[in-house]
């Protein structure tokens, strides 16, 4: 088991919600963490009450925004600036809008990708880097398709792949790095409220009923369970390409077949 005292950790889209919960639970648990989102004005309000809360200087805001590459890479030199190294990276922001669909891909896919490469080159063991783990939020619908959101759908799907593809190079290539993936069913907070929104979900808003069914079939999870399923996949040494599925009545690390299960069709 990792521990995690004097670890450091960034959490991305960690001002509210599920960031600021994983945040927490790092925080509880020994680890300093640097605390990055686009919303100024709620990451520096969080800053100053963990610090109060967890002793001066355990974490520090910067203000990123995922889909901007420039920002990403400035903001990790100066978080190795004041912490001195980096262990643990979540990739957790996200939005859902499928009106604004590439704008969702530049963050809920190319910004996981854009922060798993930038923790990768510190912490990989062959560029002199001290190993560390990665965990990337994708969602239950990054295993099942969501009808109300295709676009979400498809980028959750890619972080699935993306983890499980990096973790077995990781694997193959000895990078000392492990890269996991978390799959939540619905989490009470602001970002399910954007299923009722014509503004986020455009065309599917005919599909709004559909999505409520679904909410009574997988009823919401609290921040703080989901955030010990990051803790777990932080800690435990053995897991690497691991997906955590979330429910409401349990959770459960995802066996993905290892040949393909198909219906032969006559050609
Ligand atoms: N709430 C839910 O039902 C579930 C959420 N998830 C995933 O969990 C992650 C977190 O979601 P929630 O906490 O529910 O959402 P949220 O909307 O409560 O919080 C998201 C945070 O990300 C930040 N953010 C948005 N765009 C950003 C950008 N371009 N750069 C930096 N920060 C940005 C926001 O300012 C906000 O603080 C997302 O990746 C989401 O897809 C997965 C499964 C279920
Ligand atoms: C271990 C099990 C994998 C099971 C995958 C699964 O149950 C998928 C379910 C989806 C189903 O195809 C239809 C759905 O809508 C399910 C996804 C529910 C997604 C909740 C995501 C909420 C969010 O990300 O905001």
């Amino acid at each position: 088991m990792m521990a995690l005292q004097g670890k450091v950790a960034v959490v991305t889209g960690a001002a509210q919600g599920l960031g600021k919960g994983f945040a927490e639970i790092l925080l509880q648990n020994g680890a300093k963490v640097a605390l990055l989102d686009i919303n100024e004005k709620a990451g520096k309000e969080l800053e100053t009450q963990f610090n109060e809360a967890y002793g001066a200087d355990r974490t520090h805001f910067y203000p990123v925004d995922v889909s901007s590459d420039q920002q990403f890479k400035d903001a990790f030199q100066k978080i190795l600036s004041k912490f001195g190294q980096v262990d643990i990276f979540c990739n957790n922001a996200g939005i859902i809008n499928e009106k604004q669909w590439e704008k969702t891909v530049s963050i809920n896919l190319c910004g996981v990708v854009r922060g798993t490469y930038l923790a990768l080159e510190h912490m990989k063991k062959e560029n002199g880097g001290q190993g560390g783990v990665i965990v990337n939020v994708a969602s239950l619908a990054g295993l099942g398709p969501l009808a109300q959101t295709p676009i979400y759908t498809a980028t959750k799907f890619g972080v699935v792949g993306f983890t499980r593809a990096l973790a077995l190079a990781s694997e193959v290539a000895n990078y000392g790095v492990r890269i996991n993936a978390m799959c939540p069913a619905f989490v009470r907070t602001p970002l399910i409220d954007s299923f009722n929104s014509e503004e986020q979900i455009g065309q599917f808003m005919g599909l709004a009923d559909f999505t409520r069914s679904l909410m009574e079939k997988f009823p919401s999870l609290e921040v703080e369970e989901v955030s010990k399923g990051l803790l777990l996949l932080v800690k435990d040494d053995s897991l690497n390409g691991a997906c955590l599925a979330m429910m409401r009545d349990g959770a459960g690390l995802v066996s993905f077949p290892k040949e393909i299960p198909k219906t032969p069709v006559a050609l």
